[in-house]
């Protein structure tokens, strides 16, 4: 566990989430849900806190239920981290705020912990294909500074340390149908295989 170290998850409107998974399953809003709310529970005894950013209020509510807090922030991905880092950031400004994607279905508490021992400072963590980011740290007390998007995983290598190593389920965010059966493989958290079921 990593005290020192507080999250900004951003959960996208699920009405307009995930929308490369479409012909996945009927209920692609419910599966981003669940994505989403698996995520979270994996990162949670890993860091001090997690903040999700979300608009919509079905995931605030069911973020409640689970005991985490949200806050609604401002369109667009890297908007709603600089929005949330920022948050965390009154709140004490001495810490490591990271961004952790809210896709990753498959996520273990032991895998994230690993990747979060590694990081000696502004730091991220690739996603599977190499190009894209699924965790960025801050080094203590400096801003986030999050180039999510197209080409990211290169837009963080600029000034920040690259986290690889044995932790497949942190890098899988699942975007195609493909990431998911990959992250089926991997063992999908019990939200996402409710979504799924009978799958697994
Ligand atoms: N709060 C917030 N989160 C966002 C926004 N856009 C993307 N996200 C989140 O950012 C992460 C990465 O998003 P994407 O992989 O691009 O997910 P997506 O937009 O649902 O998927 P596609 O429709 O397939 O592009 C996920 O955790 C999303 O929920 C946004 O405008 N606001
Ligand atoms: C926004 C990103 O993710 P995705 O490829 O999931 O859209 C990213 O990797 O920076």
């Amino acid at each position: 566990m990593r005290a020192d170290v507080d999250l900004v998850v951003p959960v996208k409107t699920l009405q307009r989430a995930k929308t490369r998974l479409v012909g996945v399953t009927d209920d692609r809003p419910a599966l981003a849900l669940a994505f989403a709310l698996d995520t979270i529970a994996a990162a949670l005894p890993a860091v001090r806190s997690v903040l999700a950013i979300t608009e919509d209020p079905a995931v605030a509510a069911e973020l409640r239920a689970m005991g985490v807090g949200s806050i609604p922030g401002p369109e667009g991905l890297n908007e709603a981290l600089r929005f949330g880092a920022a948050v965390l950031r009154r709140r004490d400004r001495h810490r490591v705020v990271g961004a952790l994607q809210a896709d990753l279905p498959a996520l273990r508490t032991d895998e994230l912990e690993l990747a979060l021992a590694a990081a000696g400072g502004r730091a991220f963590c690739p996603d599977r294909q190499g190009t894209g980011t699924t965790l960025l740290l801050s080094a203590p007390g400096q801003d986030l500074e999050p180039r999510f998007g197209v080409g990211s995983a290169e837009a963080h290598a600029a000034d920040a340390q690259v986290l690889v190593g044995p932790w497949p389920t942190l890098r899988n965010d699942v975007d195609t149908a493909a990431d998911l059966e990959l992250a089926t493989r991997l063992g999908l958290g019990p939200r996402t295989c409710e979504a799924l079921s009978p799958v697994c």
